[in-house]
């Protein structure tokens, strides 16, 4: 596999998004909907708000009639939900709280805070409260005096519109709320909900079917010879995919025969994405190649410019199904899922399948020229009191070490071919998946 016949990762990235589209969409409830893209635009289908409504507890008042010092009388009370019935009568304020729809004739909310009690229910001129002043009605207070049929004195005179959220200012029936390809946050579904959209087209989960292959495997858990390697891909790419928002069908582990192998071509045919783990490289029992192009698979390319991971293969079966061999040291096949596998499902969810994208990191240490695939090598990140980000390779960078993967918080990428670097270059680093 000389370096030269190899595909680089881009185009491997490329070659492989070129095979996917968006799944069909599918309809969930709101509840339902985090982390998945929509597929269709969302329509309000109400005004909000849908009247003017107050912002704060207080007064709903006509701006000119409150000025400093201003008495007024205080005639009936709206809270959130309520009707507000009849306009505003000339010299009135009403009594009114957060979210409740100002009547007729209002056009500024006076805050309780700078509103005193000016006088009780019978007293008609609104001097009896001199008593009071400086009693308050904000902190908490309700004070008779300030509630229907009582009197306040403006404190502080407000202008025309204070704390007062117009109808429509956050959208209006018929706006386009959301795009497709949004993929939907928390933020997003606040909103739907409020354009009173209680349902939302999105694209299906993918569904990804996972095989690892070698007759070494044993399942996590499960009694071990002395020679077994454990299967550790299948539930690390397993929890990966699932809390990527793909469906996973685990099928097992199959053993090193072209038939065995060739048996699983139907169900990994069936899925969305078809992934297998081992047997992707030269040796006599790798035969993923061999096995699965009997069984109809046809081949895009195998073998990548890339450390680890240089037996990546990918191929489509008749059905349509695109499948990415993983190679079988487990650090190279999750470290293939991170560049390809995940931006794979992205897309067939509906995102747009970037590959993730590198931030800068300041070497720690000086680093050697790159050689002859682009490197990916599981490094340390530390931050300094300046806020500058390093990078250091841990060692070794064996693509069977575990502990050396578990404990990096970012692959630093070398190029092929990049020149040697000093202590203090910037360089690119991928931040680990989680
Ligand atoms: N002569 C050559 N030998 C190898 C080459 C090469 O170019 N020439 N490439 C090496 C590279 S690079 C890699 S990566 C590996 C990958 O090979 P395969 O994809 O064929 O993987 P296997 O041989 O089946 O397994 C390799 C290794 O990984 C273990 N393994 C496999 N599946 C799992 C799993 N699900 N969980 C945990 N560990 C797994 C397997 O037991 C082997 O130890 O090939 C090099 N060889
Ligand atoms: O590419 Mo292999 O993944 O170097 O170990």
């Amino acid at each position: 596999m000389p370096a030269a016949t190899m595909r680089s990762v881009d185009d491997a990235h490329t070659a492989i998004q070129a095979t996917l589209a968006p799944l069909p969409a599918e309809w969930v409830t709101l509840d339902a909907a985090h982390g998945r893209v929509l597929a269709e635009p969302v329509v309000a289908r109400r005004t909000q708000p849908p009247a003017a409504l107050s912002a704060m507890d207080g007064y709903a008042v006509r701006a000119a009639e409150a000025g400093d010092g201003a008495v007024l009388r205080v005639a009936g009370e709206t809270a959130a939900g309520d009707d507000p019935g009849a306009p505003l009568a000339p010299q009135t304020a009403r009594r009114i709280y957060t979210g409740a729809a100002l009547p007729k004739g209002a056009d500024a909310v006076l805050i309780q805070e700078h509103a005193s009690p000016a006088g009780g229910r019978d007293d008609v001129d609104g001097e009896g409260g001199d008593d009071r002043l400086g009693d308050r009605l904000g902190d908490g207070g309700r004070d008779d005096d300030g509630q229907d049929g009582g009197r306040i004195r403006v404190d502080r005179g407000v202008d025309p519109g204070a704390h007062v959220r117009p109808r429509g200012q956050d959208f209006a029936a018929g706006q386009p709320l959301l795009a497709p390809g949004t993929r939907l946050g928390a933020r997003h579904i606040a909103l739907a909900a409020a354009g009173q959209v209680p349902w939302l087209a999105v694209h299906a989960r993918p569904r990804v079917a996972l095989l690892a292959t070698g007759d070494e495997l044993v399942r996590a858990g499960e009694p071990l010879g002395a020679h077994a390697i454990v299967d550790t891909v299948t539930p690390a790419l397993a929890a990966q995919l699932r809390a990527a928002g793909a469906e996973v069908v685990a099928l097992g582990i199959a053993r090193d025969r072209e038939a065995e192998l060739a048996a699983y071509a139907g169900a990994l045919a069936r899925a969305d994405l078809a992934l297998t783990v081992g047997g992707a490289s030269v040796g006599a029992r790798d035969l993923i190649r061999s096995a699965l192009g009997r069984a109809g698979l046809a081949l895009d390319f195998w073998t990548i410019a890339m450390r680890p991971g240089k037996p990546l293969l990918f191929g489509r079966f008749a059905s349509g199904t695109p499948l990415i061999g993983l190679p079988g040291n487990p650090v190279s096949a999750l470290v293939c899922a991170q560049l390809f596998v995940l931006p794979a499902v992205d897309r067939l969810a509906g995102g747009d399948g970037r590959p993730p994208r590198p931030v800068q990191a300041l070497a720690a240490h000086d680093l050697p020229a790159g050689g002859a695939r682009q490197d990916y090598q599981r490094a340390a990140l530390t931050t300094d009191a300046l806020g500058q980000r390093w990078v250091r390779p841990l060692s070794p960078q064996d693509s069977a070490m575990l502990t050396t993967l578990a404990a990096a918080d970012a692959l630093l990428v070398r190029p092929a071919g990049a020149p040697a670097a000093a202590t203090g270059t910037a360089v690119p680093v991928l931040p680990l998946f989680p």
